[in-house]
């Protein structure tokens, strides 16, 4: 039998916790209803008493967010109550959440109160939240770091008082897994009646364990986890919503055990989450960072291209991702390159392939990341080898002070001579246009670059263009004495890899209809 985990999110509230990541009322709206869209059970939106925007918002989101249960948080004190209740009230499913701490060291030190005080302070502010709201919960805060026994004294009397969920906060962050769901089973066990309410989690991520102990507790009886939407919060920040959601979905068989979420949602919501609180989310966090489904070394790639469960254990469209991403590098693989320039559109023998893969490893070991644009080149220049399929016979231009420049240029292209006339802006662009004119090509010419190679008038110029087609782009060069013999050159050198690409392409043709 499968356990249902409800989901609280307090990225709204502890979340907003985090240097920085504050929201205003239009922010937390927009998140909150992508918190709906998420399936999350319960929205805590904020802490009514503790500002006039957070106010707004938590009656805001109660008033306008559809779905999920509205929350407030509210400290144990009358005030901050009657604030929660005047934001909340009216909405359709909506719930106070009152705290106060159950460790000695906060009692002593911070509210300087008595245990007895503490529990009987407790009990009066869950009363008095159940005569406004029929859902109540209470949290003993810094509840890993308090004596077990007051612990359990305070659970009973909060729940006899009307609480309906119990929530076990690791304030601190101090707690380790095993420690974390022997509390839970404990208080299972000693509060005799527990099974009266939900009992929930809190953990905070100071040593890092906070989705490791929430889990704990799950398998101990948990039914709730409190948690945020890339683990932000006070701090080294919250349990991670997204974490602990795949990790139930992911090892359901383990836990026995999931929750109502869609999770298709996730990444949307972990990017909107990012930008409206301005937290980057470091690459290599789990579920949602950028290499969270991106594949480097090519034993994992090739293993990938043959079955995704190789080193899959989530499919990426399972958190609305397209796919996963392999990215090549250093450590990518034959079989990876080979892949992705057919995704490309290149077809290559493999000889083509062992020659153009020897030149991307010695690039890959200069480069961090071998992008589309440099695989292009890698294979243009590798078909470039091939014999050029359009060459210049002769060219003659005409151009003065008075006169439109004109040029009339001789190409032969698949052994067949074409010679045509035709005008420009100048006379490299009268050259350009009429080779453009005789090979139709489609391409757009993106880079024109001169350079003088040796000094003098009678320097020997080098041209140096780019030209992009469907997508492609590829380089041409050219040097000559003359500039725009030069330019014509590298002209012609950039049209004949496009035609050797088009070539590839276009399988088991021979020509390509270039005129
Ligand atoms: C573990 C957590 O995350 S708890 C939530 C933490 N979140 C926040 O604090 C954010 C919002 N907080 C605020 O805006 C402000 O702190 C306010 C408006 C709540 C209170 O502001 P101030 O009145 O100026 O008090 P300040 O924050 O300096 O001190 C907190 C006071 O609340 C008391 N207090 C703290 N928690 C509780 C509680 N759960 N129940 C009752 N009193 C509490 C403290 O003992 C202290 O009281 P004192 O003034 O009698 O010493
Ligand atoms: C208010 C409580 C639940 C809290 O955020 C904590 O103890 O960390
Ligand atoms: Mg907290």
């Amino acid at each position: 039998m499968t356990r249902m985990i409800r989901i609280f999110d307090t990225t709204l509230r502890d979340g907003e916790q985090s240097p920085g990541a504050s929201m205003n009322v239009e922010e937390k709206i927009m998140v909150a209803k992508q918190l709906a869209r998420l399936g999350v059970d319960i929205i805590e939106a904020g802490f009514a008493y503790s500002s006039p925007g957070d106010f707004e918002a938590v009656h805001r989101i109660a008033q306008e967010v559809e779905g999920p249960t509205i929350c407030s948080l509210a400290r144990a004190r009358p005030e901050d109550i009657e604030r929660a209740w005047e934001a909340l009230k009216g909405a359709p499913k909506v719930r106070i959440h009152t705290f106060l701490s159950a460790s000695d060291i906060h009692l002593k030190h911070q509210f300087r109160m008595t245990r007895e005080e503490a529990k009987k302070r407790a009990v009066a502010m869950v009363q008095l939240a159940r005569s406004y709201v029929e859902d109540v919960e209470f949290s003993p805060m810094d509840a890993s770091r308090s004596d077990p026994s007051y612990l359990y004294e305070v659970i009973e009397a909060v729940i006899a008082a009307g609480a309906g969920t119990i929530n076990i906060p690791d304030t601190v962050g101090y707690a380790v897994p095993q420690e974390f769901g022997r509390l839970i089973r404990g208080i299972r066990e000693a509060v005799p009646n527990s099974s009266r309410a939900v009992i929930s989690v809190h953990c905070h991520n100071d040593l890092g364990l906070a989705v490791a102990n929430s889990l704990a507790a799950i398998v101990e009886g948990a039914g709730q986890v409190e948690c945020t939407v890339n683990g932000i919060g006070e701090r080294a920040g919250n349990t991670s919503l997204e974490e602990v959601v795949m990790g139930l979905r992911t090892r359901r068989d383990w836990y026995q055990a999931d929750t109502q979420i869609r999770t298709e949602e996730i990444s949307k919501t972990s990017r909107l989450v990012s930008k409206t609180t301005s937290m980057v989310v470091q690459p290599n966090k789990a579920i949602v960072g950028a290499n969270a489904f991106a594949h480097t070394s090519g034993i994992h790639q090739d293993g990938l291209l043959k079955d995704k469960t190789t080193y899959e254990i989530m499919r990426p469209e399972s958190v609305g991702l397209v796919e996963s991403k392999m990215v090549m590098g250093k450590l990518s693989g034959r079989h990876a390159f080979r892949q992705r320039i057919e995704e490309l559109g290149y077809k290559l023998t493999d000889e083509e392939v062992n020659h153009a893969f020897e030149r991307f490893k010695k690039l890959a070991d200069q480069k961090k990341e071998i992008y589309e644009e440099d695989l292009e080149v890698i294979v243009s220049e590798e078909l470039a080898k091939m014999a050029d399929r359009i060459t210049l016979k002769s060219f003659r231009v005409e151009s003065g002070t008075n006169q439109v420049p004109t040029a009339t240029v001789e190409l032969e292209i698949d052994g067949k001579a074409i010679i045509r006339t035709g005008t420009g802006d100048g006379p490299v662009d009268a050259v350009y246009r009429t080779i453009a004119a005789i090979t139709s090509t489609k391409s757009t010419l993106l880079m024109y670059v001169v350079k003088a190679i040796t000094g003098g008038t009678d320097a020997q110029g080098e041209v140096s263009v780019r030209v992009q087609e469907d997508g492609r782009t590829v380089s041409g060069h050219g040097a000559d004495t003359d500039i725009i013999t030069a330019s014509a050159r590298a002209y012609l050198s950039a049209l004949n890899k496009l035609a050797c690409l088009t070539a590839k392409q276009v399988q088991g043709e021979e020509k390509v209809n270039l005129i």
